[in-house]
């Protein structure tokens, strides 16, 4: 039973980011977490996670307070809505289901009580709810912790949760920044992870993507880690595509009315300790043979920079090569036809 001081959290994918943010909030003792989990729910539910964590140290077996394979229909199953549904998929929206159609069964169209929460990386992903979803208090979650799901239920963190909460801007209700707030402090409760409130969350975003629409592609497309590509070709691979691909990004968002910090794109280049060598998600999905987000992270910066007449040539390259590492996996798991080979 929920203790009436505790409020509900309903966490949507239980990976890399998933398991840790479930950790903290149980650990924290303010929040009951619900985990939805997917390919590793027979894993987890039968041993529990085994998590080793920078944050928390070695933990086997563990599990939040429930555990499920599907996503609650409130409605069916008349259970209360939940205070928080905090969405921790990748976010895809060229694959089905849209993260729109996935949260439905939980969220209700006509919602007033759920503040939802997109623990996820990319640019404007909260528009889709504004449609669907006019009532709801969105909240953007910006995450700059390092974690692995290796095999199913084994969770590896090596560098430490540090996250940004803010509300995404909704013409239709008060800034719902209360529940920002109040979210921050029921994350940070247990005392192991650096929770913020983001002020800014469009600038935020945008600084993020300096890392993630660079580090992310380009390691995946070339096969190696943070470490490693820095030191790739005595770091040329750096001079020449990542710096230049990551002052795209500041050109974008400056001519999108964000002004990042001087010094961001040396800052996003030496964020993860060289020896950590760090495998940013998309690297990881394409070693995993998972789809991967290059709509949010690559897509909509590129689409938003263009439009504002800022010239992007390199991230345009690398947008393109995600596409058609894409279309690959698609093929793979039998979502596209081709014409047969001539013999
Ligand atoms: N990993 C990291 O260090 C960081 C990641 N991020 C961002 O956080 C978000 C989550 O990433 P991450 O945790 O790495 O991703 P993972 O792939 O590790 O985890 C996502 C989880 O969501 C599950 N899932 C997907 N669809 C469903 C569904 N319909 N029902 C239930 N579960 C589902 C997946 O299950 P299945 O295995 O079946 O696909 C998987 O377990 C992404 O937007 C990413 O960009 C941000 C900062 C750092
Ligand atoms: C930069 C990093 C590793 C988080 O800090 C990330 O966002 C990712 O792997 O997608």
């Amino acid at each position: 039973m929920t203790s009436s001081l505790k409020k509900s959290v309903l966490i949507i994918g239980g990976g890399a980011v998933g398991a840790i943010a479930a950790l903290n909030l149980e650990v924290g003792g303010l929040a009951s977490v619900t985990l939805v989990l997917r390919s590793n729910y027979n894993a987890v539910s039968e041993h529990g996670f085994d998590i080793k964590s920078c944050d928390h140290g070695s933990i086997p077996a563990w599990k939040p307070s429930i555990v499920r394979n599907s996503i609650p229909d409130i409605i069916k199953e008349s259970l209360p809505p939940y205070d928080y549904i905090l969405l921790c998929t990748k976010n895809i929206p060229d694959i089905p289901p849209t993260v729109v159609n996935l949260v439905a069964p939980a969220l209700p169209r006509n919602n007033t009580h759920t503040t939802l929460i997109l623990l996820q990386n990319g640019l404007h992903i909260y528009r889709p709810f504004l449609e669907t979803h006019p009532q709801t208090p969105v909240l953007s979650g910006i995450s700059m912790i390092g974690s692995e799901e290796t095999s199913p239920g084994q969770i590896i963190q090596d560098e430490g949760d540090k996250l940004l909460i803010g509300a995404f801007p909704n013409p239709n209700i008060d800034t719902p920044s209360s529940a920002a707030l109040e979210f921050v402090n029921i994350y940070k409760n247990g005392g192991k992870t650096d929770c913020k409130l983001s002020e800014d969350v469009l600038h935020d975003r945008w600084r993020k993507l300096v890392y993630n629409a660079c580090l992310n592609p380009i390691c995946a497309i070339l096969g190696l880690d943070t470490g490693r590509l820095r030191l790739a070709a005595n770091g040329e691979v750096t001079e020449h595509l990542v710096r230049p691909a990551m002052q795209e990004i500041v050109e974008a968002a400056k001519a999108n009315g964000v002004v990042l910090d001087e010094g961001v794109v040396q800052m996003m280049i030496d964020a993860d300790p060289l020896q950590s060598y760090l495998s940013p998600s998309m690297y990881s999905d394409v070693r995993k043979g998972n789809f991967i987000e290059h709509e949010n992270l690559l897509g909509e910066p590129l689409r938003e920079g263009k439009k504002a007449g800022v010239k992007m040539p390199t991230i345009e390259v690398l947008y393109h090569m995600a596409k058609g590492i894409q279309w690959r996996t698609m093929e793979k798991r039998g979502m596209v036809d081709i014409p047969s080979k001539n013999v």
